[in-house]
């Protein structure tokens, strides 16, 4: 087994081998899904899996948009459009200045076995731009966004591909991109989701990432009898995941010891309360400020800089900032200090060897693609609103999140479940994910 998931890795090395990130999420889902392909001859010697690991459409365009100096800037955008066998094209679109073909590949190959995963219709894509919104005014935000759908309103719709946020894309961005996609296409609909409430916006969808992430937990510690009350709950990021991630924890009982972001993290032993957090939400939503501005606020707390939070001692930590946050030597400090629970908030937050070292121990560990489901799970709910023309109440859209993510953790459980009882979550969500969207390829012929 090992050569044949050796050979076809050396396959998509070849083909993509200056892709770091995409070939790390390529060998953690192969690594899992080629065995069952072996075992299973509808999906043997039918190259499914070499199918998905190619997109199905990737464009790459400029971005050219004026400063309030006045300057020319000139930025790169991207859409993947990953895999279309289940749904239309449904995925975040990151602003950050690392953003790449590598990262948004290992982004949107994630997306298409999450989407899976939710049991709604959708397929999976990612896009974004090596631009860098920090620092940058209000307006221009606007022009960046307005110029970047200038290209992008060509390759996307309500029926073919459905953007979303992620890391640097909020509420304020998703307003301007739908503004100018509504102005060019002389149209409203539900092109885009994470929208405001007051124009085609779904309640729940801001929270909905963070929560899905904490009901998933809920879910894997139910397992073991167990639950949040009273628990430290380390967090890492302070952007949208985070803070509803840390909000849902702090209501069902648990202490959240820390926050952080890209200049280092806050640990506050007395646990970050809800008013606490109000002030977080305040200074990184609408200040768009630094999180050591917490220890001025609060100074019991103490500020990290340039560090992770995982040396912290905690029961349950929940990573939620970005991609390979968390590595080898993390685990081990985790697991040397008790803990007993990692679920994933953040895309690809652990390295494949923080991961083996989690399963060595044992301990409940879910990959985010399983994890933070529930905010395009939300998405998806948004995109059923805005074609029903209708709005769902907080506590209806609530209820449908937290079925899913248990309908996700069942699922995770039917294909990962070992003989001695532990659950591979990885190894779940991976087989789980793959069967739905091979099965609808399989279906559909060689296209
Ligand atoms: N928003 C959503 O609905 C979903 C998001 N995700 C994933 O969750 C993660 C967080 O996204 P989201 O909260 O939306 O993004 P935000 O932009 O709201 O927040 C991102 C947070 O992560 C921190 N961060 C970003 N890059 C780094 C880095 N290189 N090192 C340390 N910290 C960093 C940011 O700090 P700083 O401000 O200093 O950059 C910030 O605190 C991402 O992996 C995203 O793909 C997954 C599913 C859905
Ligand atoms: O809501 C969406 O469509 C996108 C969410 C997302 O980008 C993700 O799940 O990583």
């Amino acid at each position: 087994m090992k050569e044949i998931i050796a050979e076809f890795l050396d396959m998509v090395k070849e083909r993509n081998g200056h892709e770091p990130e995409f070939l790390q999420a390529v060998e953690e889902v192969a690594e899992t899904v080629i065995p069952y392909i072996v075992q299973h001859d509808i999906y043997y010697g039918k190259n499914v899996l070499l199918r998905m690991v190619e997109p199905e459409r990737l464009v790459s365009f400029r971005v050219c948009w004026v400063d309030d100096d006045g300057e020319i800037q000139v930025n790169r955008g991207y859409r993947i459009q990953m895999n279309s066998a289940i749904g239309p094209y449904k995925g975040g679109l990151r602003f950050h200045p690392t953003v790449n073909a590598s990262i948004l590949k290992f982004l949107a190959f994630e997306q298409v076995f999450k989407n899976s995963l939710t049991t709604l219709p959708m397929g999976g894509g990612k896009g974004g731009s090596d631009f860098d919104p920090k620092g940058k005014s209000d307006n221009e935000i606007m022009r960046f966004c307005h110029a970047f759908m200038s290209e992008l309103f060509r390759h996307i719709g309500p029926n073919t591909d459905i953007p979303a946020g992620d890391i640097g894309v909020g509420q304020r961005e998703i307003g301007f991109l739908f503004g100018k996609y509504r102005k060019l296409r002389n149209e409203f609909t539900g092109v885009l989701t994470g929208k405001g409430l007051t124009w085609g916006g779904s309640l729940i969808r801001p929270e909905a990432t963070g929560y899905g992430t904490v009901y998933f937990a809920e879910n894997m510690l139910r397992t073991k009898n167990d639950n949040f009350e009273g628990k430290t709950v380390v967090i890492s990021g302070s952007g949208n995941v985070a803070q509803y991630a840390a909000e849902k924890c702090i209501v069902i009982g648990a202490k959240v010891v820390t926050l952080s972001d890209s200049s280092g993290y806050i640990y506050d032993k007395d646990g970050i309360d809800a008013d606490k957090l109000k002030f977080v939400m305040h200074l990184k939503n609408v200040k768009r400020g630094r999180i050591k501005e917490y220890v001025k606020e609060y100074p019991e707390a103490k500020f990290v800089k340039g560090k992770t939070p995982w040396s912290e001692k905690c029961d349950i930590a929940l990573p939620c900032a970005t991609q390979n946050e968390l590595d080898i030597e993390d685990a081990k400090a985790l697991l040397a200090n008790g803990c007993m629970c990692v679920s994933e908030g953040a895309n690809m937050p652990s390295t494949n060897e923080a991961i083996k070292e989690f399963h060595k121990a044992r301990i409940l560990f879910a990959p985010g693609k399983a994890s933070n489901a529930g905010g395009v799970a939300t998405s998806g709910l948004e995109m059923t609103q805005n074609s029903l023309r209708y709005k769902w109440t907080r506590e209806e859209v609530d209820k449908k999140l937290r079925e899913i993510m248990q309908d996700i953790h069942n699922s995770c459980t039917e294909y990962g479940q070992e003989d001695d009882g532990y659950i591979d979550y990885v190894k779940g969500a991976n087989i789980a994910g793959f069967v739905k969207v091979a099965d609808a390829m399989l279906a559909q012929g060689v296209v």
